[in-house]
This record gives structure tokens, C-alpha cells and sequence, in this order.
């Protein structure tokens, strides 16, 4: 179907509104803050009538970019195995043996995954960065089942890595050495969704794309949104605490999760699925598990509120002349557009260089050191004019890859080597100061040093990429970057979590006491250890 058919007409209207709004708010930046010497022409120059500065087209039909497995570029047997790259000692928990796997098959007939071949990419992470040796992969279907198989890991203590569809950043998502992965992958059933609230619940192994889906056939969306959509799960979205793309306008799930059905490292379950707005009985114990990457218990049911479907989506590309003007528009854009601004994300010129070179992908608005991606999202609909309808028409063929150039970002640096990933909050002011520094700290080290982000969250992607992974630089970069953030009172982690990377730099973010506390949390929780350990916390001893 062609796009334009897919659109109904009324929201098309609301789309016209939209776009001259933005287009004449898109004038009062430029005539305020000079960002117009900044912004290119639009490549293609087949709209008629179009303002030749700025990209303002309407959103929600496009095929957004989705962080899939994509053919590696090394293959997995390539990848060192973590325990050599980063020399970790195994703990002492048991190894699979001959009974334990025949006890899993008696409980989960057919899911229990053994054939070395089939359990390579599950060792291995997106990023091709870290690998496990697991030799067993249990695939559950049901909360009882789960319940089953953590009881008789606990009582043989068998370490188990919880892993959804293991596009995680940081190595939490992939064992360390041969923990049991236990796949969210058949916990895919929604169970129920209300219509008037909004509220959907669901097992944790519903992909992100299809729950949204699901729920905008029925007028609404979720609220949350990122680049590894068509493959990520819901609870490891939840487990991570993912932030992604729509967090300004929705919230964190720490606001919209409203219960979780958890199954404790001693096969408990626990049922906290509340489904209500308000609920403040006691402590509010699903936030423990929010963010704990899967190290307090395995998430396997999700209660989450979704927000309308805004009846009017536009998106505005802009370049900058500098970062103090990335800033300068940011202020006026939210005074101007207040609640119904959902996304203010940036990115350099090089991460653009990046895209257009491995990707193929071609920027609207050239010719600047920064851009700036913004959405919003209304609900005000009239009517416009024809001249403006064919415009629109015309500039959904540009719609397509906008939020693609922001969201394969990630994708276009895997092309351009072995990445060093860093996941930064920070004061907006100071944030890209970080990346200006790393970059005259690393030279000619570093083949490229980007910055990209979450502007409207004060959240920096510095990406540093190398032909190779290396010891020596990456002693340059760390603890440089956190020792950078922690000056500036910044979090080491603003939304990828610290998986198995980045979890013996938490005291950059975190004081001794409360690093402490989290260990007792998890000592209670998980006594013996088995839950993704090597994970998250630094070892207590
Ligand atoms: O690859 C990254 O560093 C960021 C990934 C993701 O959080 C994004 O915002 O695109
Ligand atoms: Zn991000």
C-alpha cells in the first residue's frame, strides 16, 4: 500500500495544521536565533512550495528504523570470549550436566535448547563485543514454568542469564560463562487491554513493535519508543529501564510500568500485576525490579499504561551552527511547543557522516556541525490548504528517513568498527564539552569520537570507534569518561543500565552507602547469586 493511500484523510488534515504551525514556528527560531544560516536545502528540491530551509513533515506511517541482528560484521566464533578479553573468574556454581538438562526437558518438552550451533547468537551480544559459552537455553512459556526452572537452578545452584531479545548495550544481556539462558523469546501472549484506561498487560517476551501495534489499532501507542523496537522485549525494556525516544513527552517506565509479575532467584513468584494509577500500599516493590537487569528476579508479566495515539505527528530537521544554538532552540522550542513537544534528539555532523557512508542514508539539511530532530505530537486538527496538502504528500517521501538518520545511528557505527559505547547524563550546558574533550584526548587513536542524543533528556550517546578492540585505548578512554561525568555530577548510565561493562565504575555515580545497600538488596533477593551474576553490582568481598 502506498503511504499516502495508508494515511486517512482526517488526520491528514490535522497533519496540514501541524506542519504550517511548525513551519512558521520554524521561522520565529530562525528569525530569533539565526539558525537559519545553519540549515541546508532539501536534497531532492522536488517539493513545490516547500520552505527550502527546514524539514517539517508528518510521522506515523513510516517504517522507523529497527535495530535488528544484522549480518556481523565479524562472525561470532570472531568475538573473544569476555572471561579472556576481560579476564573474569568463573564463580563457583555447578555445571549443567546430563540429569539437569533431562529435568528441564521433562518440564519444558522441546524448549530446551543444547545444540551448540543454535545457541551461538544468544552467547553473543548485539554489539559483537562480549561473548559467553552457555550450553543450554530453556525457552518457557508460561510464569509456572519459569517458576519451575529457577526452584531447581537455585537448589543445584546453576547460575541463569534472563535474556529478552538481547539487544542490550553494555553485555548485560549475554552470559559470562555457561549460565543457563533463559529466554523471554515464547512469553509473547498479551493478556489483556483495557480500552478506557489504556492499560495493557502482557507477558515479558512481547516485542515492543507488535505490542505497539497492537495497541495503536486501538487508538493508542506505548510509551516508549528506540531503535531496537522490532526485536527488544518488553521486559527487558523493563528490566533495563529503557529510556529511548519518546521518555520527554511519556515519562520514564518508572512512571508508566503500574505492576510487574516477577519470579524470585528461588523460583517465588510474585504477583504485583496491579493494574491501577494509584496504588500506595506499602512500599512500591516493582520498582526494585525496574532497572535491575534481570540480577533481583525474571520479569514475566508487564502491566504498563499506554497514551492516546496523537492524532498529529510532525517532525522538523534542523542544522545548527554550534552546540550553544542546539541549547538556544531547545529553550524557545519547549517554551513555544510546550506539552506537545515529544522529542528533541541531536547528533554531530560526523554521526551524519557515518550514516550517509555505511548506511547509505542521505540528509534533508546538510552542511552543519550539529542537527536537531524534532517531533511533536498533538491532538488539534482544521482544515488547510490544498497547496499545503500536496506538500505533505510529497514530503512523507523525506518523512521515511528522518528518524531513521537519528535512530540507525547505532547501526552505522557497527559499520565503522569495534565500538566504545558511553551512555551519559549530564547538565545540557556541559554535554557536549565531553565529546570535544574525549576527542582531543584520544587523537588520532580514535578513528571517530561522536555525540548524538537524548538532548531534551540531558542524556549524551558518546560513541568512540576503533578498526580494532584495544586494551591501551581503552585504558585512554576509561576512567576518563566517568571521571569527566562524575565531575559535572553526572550519571555513568543514563538508560542502557551497567550490565556487565560498566558495573565496576558505579561509585562514579553512586556514594559507597548506597552501592552497599544494593548488595544487601540482592543478598536478600538472590542469596546464592544465580540471578545474571558478574552483572550490574560490584562483587561485596
Ligand atoms: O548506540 C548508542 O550509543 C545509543 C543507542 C540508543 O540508546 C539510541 O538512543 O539510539
Ligand atoms: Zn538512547
Amino acid at each position: 500500500m502506498g503511504i499516502s493511500s495508508a494515511v486517512p484523510c482526517c488526520s491528514v488534515w490535522s497533519r496540514q495544521t501541524q506542519l504550517r504551525w511548525l513551519t512558521s514556528f520554524h521561522r520565529r527560531i530562525l528569525a530569533q536565533q539565526s539558525v537559519t544560516s545553519a540549515l541546508g536545502t532539501l536534497q531532492q528540491g522536488k517539493l513545490p512550495g516547500a520552505p527550502t530551509r527546514v524539514v517539517s513533515v508528518p510521522w506515523g506511517v513510516s517504517p522507523r528504523g529497527r535495530r535488528v541482528l544484522h549480518a556481523p560484521s565479524s562472525s561470532f566464533q570472531e568475538v573473544m570470549l569476555t572471561s579472556e578479553r576481560y579476564r573474569v573468574q568463573r564463580l563457583p556454581f555447578s555445571c549443567v550436566s546430563d540429569s539437569d538438562v533431562a529435568f528441564f526437558e521433562h518440564i519444558m518438552p522441546g524448549r530446551v535448547i543444547t545444540n551448540p550451533e543454535e545457541l551461538k547468537p544468544f552467547n553473543v551480544d548485539w554489539l559483537k563485543s562480549v561473548q559467553g559459552c552457555s550450553k543450554l537455553m530453556l525457552k518457557p512459556q508460561t510464569t509456572a514454568e519459569v517458576s519451575q526452572a529457577l526452584r531447581y537452578c537455585y537448589e543445584r545452584n546453576l547460575a541463569v542469564n534472563p535474556q529478552g531479545g538481547n539487544t542490550g548495550l553494555v553485555g548485560g544481556s549475554v552470559p559470562v560463562f555457561d549460565e543457563i539462558i533463559l529466554s523471554t523469546v515464547l512469553m509473547n501472549r498479551i493478556i489483556s487491554f483495557d480500552k478506557v484506561s489504556g492499560i495493557l498487560v502482557c507477558q515479558a517476551g512481547c516485542i515492543l513493535e507488535k505490542l505497539n501495534e497492537y495497541v495503536e489499532e486501538q487508538g493508542f501507542i506505548m510509551p516508549l519508543d528506540l531503535g531496537a523496537k522490532g526485536s527488544c522485549h518488553i521486559g527487558g525494556n523493563v528490566a533495563t529501564n529503557a529510556g529511548g525516544l519518546r521518555l520527554l513527552r511519556y515519562g520514564s517506565l518508572r512512571g508508566t510500568v503500574l505492576g510487574l509479575e516477577v519470579v524470585l532467584a528461588d523460583g517465588s513468584p510474585l504477583d504485583c500485576l496491579a493494574s491501577l494509577r494509584k496504588d500506595n500500599t506499602g512500599y512500591d516493590l516493582k520498582q526494585l525490579f525496574i532497572g535491575s537487569e534481570g540480577t533481583l528476579g525474571v520479569i514475566t508479566a508487564v502491566s504498563i499504561l499506554c497514551p492516546q495515539k496523537p492524532k498529529a505527528v510532525n517532525l522538523a530537521f534542523l542544522g545548527c551552527q554550534s552546540f550553544t544554538k542546539v541549547l538556544e532552540t531547545f529553550t524557545t522550542c519547549r517554551a513555544m511547543l510546550g506539552e506537545i513537544l515529544s522529542a528533541y534528539e541531536f547528533m554531530d555532523e560526523k554521526c551524519m557522516e557515518l550514516v550517509e557512508r555505511h548506511l547509505k542514508l542521505s540528509s534533508p539539511v546538510t552542511g552543519s556541525p550539529f542537527y536537531v530532530l524534532i517531533e511533536t505530537s498533538g491532538s488539534n486538527s482544521t482544515h488547510d490548504e490544498e497547496k499545503l496538502n500536496n506538500f505533505v504528500e510529497l514530503a512523507m517521501t523525506s518523512g521515511l528517513m528522518l528518524w531513521s538518520l537519528r535512530e540507525r545511528i547505532t547501526e552505522a557505527l557497527t559499520h565503522d568498527g569495534y565500538v566504545y559505547k558511553y551512555d551519559i547524563s549530564l547538565p545540557v550546558g556541559k554535554l557536549y564539552d565531553l565529546v570535544t574533550d574525549t576527542r582531543v584526548r584520544l587523537g588520532q587513536s580514535a578513528k571517530n569520537v561522536v555525540g548524538y542524543g537524548h538532548l531534551g533528556d540531558g542524556n549524551l550517546h558518546l560513541n568512540i570507534t576503533a578498526e580494532s578492540y584495544s586494551h591501551s585505548l581503552l585504558d585512554a578512554i576509561e576512567p576518563f569518561v566517568y571521571e569527566w561525568t562524575a565531575r559535572y555530577n553526572g550519571s555513568i548510565s543514563a538508560e542502557h543500565g551497567l550490565g556487565f561493562k560498566k558495573k565496576q565504575f558505579i561509585q562514579y555515580s553512586k556514594p559507597n552507602e548506597a552501592v552497599f545497600l544494593m548488595q544487601r538488596f540482592k543478598a536478600m533477593l538472590d542469596p546464592k547469586g544465580i540471578l545474571n551474576p558478574y552483572k550490574t553490582l560490584p562483587s561485596s568481598s
